[in-house]
């Protein structure tokens, strides 16, 4: 069975879409769930499309392995981290500004804890502190809105030059295609 990497940044995880829960569990949790609370919260990263696909996978640290994750935004306009566990020391998460704003100073630190998920906007920028002991496995669902990256590539910052891919890909939607396709951004 082929097995991606989870995103470009963990080398340890699983994308859960090759596991086959898109269709039947993540597909109803983002539209019936997450997509109505993410409204409320951020109804600008959220717009008038919803948020109509996702990326879910899992992260992994432990000290033989990757131990942290360096300051970033996600390919994403909300995100959900739930802590799975199982039991860690370190590993908390710093946000800092919006991508694009300017300064680094962290604003916020939040300490993982087993069963608990946090929801935040994809472009805080963030990053999460190396684990002094144990394992921590996380779940990762960066959600798009096609609405507002059809607008502005997130990553590259410019209007997104569409490949056609399967699945989800990175959220994008074809304007001048019949079917509702959800693409790829040429420059990434
Ligand atoms: O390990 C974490 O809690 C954060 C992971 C993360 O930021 C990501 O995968 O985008
Ligand atoms: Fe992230």
């Amino acid at each position: 069975m082929s097995k991606g990497r989870p995103n470009s940044m963990n080398n340890y995880g699983i994308l859960l879409s090759e596991l086959g829960f898109d269709r039947g569990f993540l597909d109803h949790l983002r539209e019936d769930y997450l997509t109505p609370l993410a409204s409320l919260l951020y109804p600008e990263w959220v717009g008038p499309s919803g948020l109509d696909s996702h990326r879910a996978f899992s992260v992994s640290y432990q000290l033989e392995g990757d131990t942290q994750l360096s300051y970033h935004f996600d390919n994403a306009e909300v995100t959900l981290n739930v802590c799975l566990g199982t039991s860690f020391t370190g590993g908390e998460l710093s946000f800092g500004p919006m991508a694009g704003e300017p300064g680094s100073l962290w604003k916020q630190r939040y300490t993982h804890r087993r069963g608990r998920g946090l929801l935040h906007r994809g472009r805080q920028r963030h990053q999460a502190h190396p684990i002094t002991s144990g394992k921590r496995v996380n779940l990762i669902i960066w959600m798009r809105s096609s609405s507002v990256r059809n607008r502005q590539c997130p990553m590259c910052g410019e209007e997104p030059s569409l490949v056609t891919c399967d699945g989800y890909g990175d959220g994008f939607t074809s304007t001048t295609s019949d079917r509702d396709t959800h693409n790829l951004c040429r420059t990434l």
